[in-house]
């Protein structure tokens, strides 16, 4: 998470609010960005949802119904990023609202790297969007254009938006995404540990610039991983060998950074989820899957045991963000 918009005081004078009583809901997967060596770039979106519905008050009030994550510790005012990033939408579509009511059912684990932010703005543009008569409402690359830069990279939001793998890049000042088929023996596996890292500070463990043969490195890894990912899933630990940031960002996440070297001289495609913690493991088939499990088990109760880990044999979501209108 990145930017914060704002809206100046003034935009709002004379913009109509969107009438109250109107409700829908949005469910959109959690995500795994860069998946090694795409970083900013490629990302999975997986069978793990967040679930939001918003309905318009006339009131002037916000009200919260907040459950799972960050239920008693997010913010229940004007501050709350879905709250931010309605309100930064609707004002983009030419409306402004006047009262909200958030019902959030958050599954997804916070400052994990699996796209909780994202997933956040991409349910609140999203279910903007589906508040504005039909004539004002946009099509799914404006939501990535906005929610990209609410985010600051597109390698979360575009498979959070479109499901699947997304692959992503950026103009000065476009994003685009296009989407690839995983092949079927593919199944992420995801252990997320007990502790917390921002992608904030995260992101600033990176090097401003890296070297001609890391990037050449990376770019020959990045090409096959796309390879493997589609069609030669044989290839997967080879193709997600990282070379632009897990090692910079290796001391923030020291249980994840060993669990996954453990994985991969096993022979596991471990990566570092998003800008971690949480440890994927790209497994080629389900004996693979479940041995992932297994091994992940065993090295943490060894190595890590003043860390608790969630492990999750998840699927690829194909869908991504789903919107129902209840009433408008
Ligand atoms: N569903 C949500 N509702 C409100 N805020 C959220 C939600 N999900 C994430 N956030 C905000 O985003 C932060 C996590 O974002 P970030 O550091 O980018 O980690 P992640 O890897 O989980 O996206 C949370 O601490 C919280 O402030
Ligand atoms: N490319 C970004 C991905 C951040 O993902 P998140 O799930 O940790 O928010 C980065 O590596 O910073």
């Amino acid at each position: 998470m990145e930017t914060t918009l704002t809206i100046p005081a003034e935009s709002a004078a004379g913009t109509p609010a969107v009438p109250a009583g109107q409700l829908v809901t949005v469910r959109v997967p959690a995500t795994s960005a860069n998946l090694g060596p795409g970083y900013d770039s490629l990302g999975l979106a997986l069978t793990l949802f967040d679930t939001l519905t918003v309905e318009t008050l006339d009131s002037g009030e916000l009200e919260f119904e907040l459950s799972g994550e960050g239920a008693e510790s997010l913010p229940r005012d004007a501050s709350h990023l879905v709250v931010k990033a309605i309100t930064e939408a609707l004002h983009r579509l030419g409306f402004r609202h006047a009262g909200l009511r958030i019902t959030a059912d958050n599954i997804n684990p916070h400052g994990r790297g699996l796209g909780s932010s994202a997933c956040a703005v991409v349910a609140a543009v999203t279910a903007a969007n589906a508040l504005v008569p039909a004539g004002s409402r946009q099509d799914r690359d404006w939501v990535l254009q906005l929610t990209s830069e609410m985010e600051g990279h597109p390698d979360n939001v575009a498979p959070a938006i479109f499901g699947g793998l997304a692959l992503s890049w950026q103009d000065s000042d476009r994003y685009s995404s296009t989407c690839a088929a995983v092949a079927s023996a593919v199944i992420p596996v995801v252990a997320v540990p007990d502790f917390e890292l921002s992608t904030e500070a995260a992101r600033a463990l990176l090097p401003a610039s890296v070297g001609h043969h890391a990037a050449a490195m990376n770019s020959g890894r990045a090409a096959l991983l796309i390879h493997a990912l589609t069609q030669k899933p044989e290839f997967l630990l080879a193709g997600t060998e990282d070379y632009l940031h897990q090692s910079y960002r290796a001391e923030a996440m020291r249980p994840s950074a060993d669990l996954i070297a453990a994985l991969r001289r096993a022979g596991f495609a471990a990566v570092v989820s998003g800008a971690g913690p949480t440890v994927l493991v790209l497994a080629n088939g389900e004996d693979q899957a479940a041995a992932a499990v297994e091994f992940i088990g065993a090295f943490t109760a060894g190595n890590t045991p003043d860390v608790g880990w969630r492990v999750m044999k998840l699927a690829v979501d194909v869908e991504g963000a789903k919107v129902e209108v209840h009433r408008r």
